[in-house]
């Protein structure tokens, strides 16, 4: 079925389908799909699912010129800890990267997979199960009493990082990031929203340390100024993209509430434009808007109106992409496209319409999404999303 009380407004001729170069990649539009965790990777081995995986990404960048950021890759076991997400570490998991990069490559759009690593997030009973830690910024800082009792119960209690293990992390987005480019990627996106673990070094709701990686906003900002770093290093500034959440709540987050976390992000942000200034560029920085501060929350619920993620283009000179509910407001978006560096990402909605470049091209009515289908180990509500002739043809309305 269609969305209903949503009035579709044709953005064809606004800026959002003016190409735009992001890295090495010319794109026809500035719409992007976003990470979307979707929980179909085959145990053991998180390797992406060999049957739908590639189809699904076929489907969603046949409109040549799009450029797609997968799901949450791990890029480690230890960097893991949920069985059905994929990884980005092992030959077999680029095996099945490589056929999904080639397929979309074919469609001519492009493809940059996301590098997560859990922390506090992960289920400590999987790790535990696999013989590994249960990491985070600090010790025993859980992300709920759930996971808390979880964490005891299996006795893989919450473990502040030591600097050998942090170094290990940063060795493991290495690692993760040569396999991505050298499998075909277009380049790769830098997890650090939505709660996860460098996140968890960025927010002082999560990061307590009194070492050199705690205790003030130079401090938080250190591990992921040092990752940034090693991967530009490594893998050029052109191919490296960051994202964040600073209005985020999910994962126990601080969120807007708290009034200096706009100041860390302004930190973090800056140095990146330093970097940028002396020819270190990133290909982006992704925000998720204040609009979702939880993205299991539906549209329109769990907003944070008392601020927005404006102030970050007095900081940052380069191209950035914002996440948050665009599809039901075009209106909104075609304001924010008239900044020539504004890329718009769209996630529900790309989950249930694999032509949505089309549709906001034309204005055309959305298909609803099925939410208790995102996460599930079916092919339903993953590859049988009809595009709008066939939904024609099945008589939605
Ligand atoms: C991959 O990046 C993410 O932020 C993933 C999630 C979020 N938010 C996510 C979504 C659904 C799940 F079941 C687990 C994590």
């Amino acid at each position: 079925a269609f969305v209903e009380d949503f009035t579709p407004i044709p953005l064809e001729d606004t800026n959002l389908f003016k190409p735009i170069r992001v890295g090495d990649c010319m794109l026809r539009n500035r719409i992007v799909m976003p990470p979307l965790t979707r929980m179909r990777a085959h145990y053991p081995g998180n390797i992406p699912n060999r049957f739908w995986a590639r189809k699904y990404y076929d489907q969603r960048s046949k409109s040549p010129g799009t450029m797609i950021i997968t799901e949450g890759a791990f890029i480690s076991p230890q960097a893991g800890g949920y069985d059905n997400a994929p990884g980005v570490w092992s030959s077999e998991q680029m095996t099945e990267w490589k056929s999904i990069f080639k397929k979309v490559h074919e469609n001519g759009s492009y493809i940059w997979p996301q590098l997560w690593a859990l922390g506090r997030a992960a289920y400590p009973e999987v790790l535990k199960r696999d013989g590994l830690r249960f990491d985070s910024a600090s010790d025993g800082i859980y992300m709920d009493t759930e996971m808390e009792s979880k964490a005891k119960n299996c006795k893989n209690l919450q473990h502040g990082l030591t600097k050998v293990e942090i170094k290990q992390y940063i060795k493991d987005y290495i690692h993760a990031a040569k396999n991505c480019m050298s499998s075909g990627a277009d380049g790769i996106e830098l997890h650090a929203a939505n709660g996860y673990l460098i996140n968890q070094f960025i927010d002082p709701i999560s990061n307590k340390r009194k070492d050199e990686y705690g205790g003030s906003i130079e401090n938080r900002a250190r591990f992921i100024l040092e990752i940034v770093d090693d991967l530009v290093q490594e893998v050029g500034s052109e191919h490296v993209g960051i994202r964040f959440s600073p209005y985020g709540t999910f994962g126990t987050m601080s969120g807007g509430e708290n009034p200096t976390i706009m100041a860390q992000y302004c930190y973090i942000i800056g140095k990146l434009e330093e970097r940028a200034q002396k020819g270190k560029r990133l290909a982006y920085i992704h925000l998720v808007e204040p609009r979702v501060t939880n993205p299991f929350l539906t549209e329109g619920q769990g907003a944070y109106s008392e601020g927005s993620n404006d102030f970050i283009y007095s900081i940052w000179k380069g191209n950035i992409i914002r996440a948050g509910n665009f599809a039901l407001h075009p209106e909104i978006v075609e304001e924010l496209v008239k900044d020539e560096r504004t890329l718009i990402a769209y996630g529900r909605y790309f989950i249930s319409n694999p032509d949505l470049v089309t549709r906001v091209a034309k204005g055309l009515p959305l298909n609803r999404y099925e939410r208790d289908k995102f996460y599930v180990m079916s092919e339903e509500g993953y590859t049988d999303y009809p595009t709008y002739t066939e939904a024609l043809s099945l008589g939605w309305s």
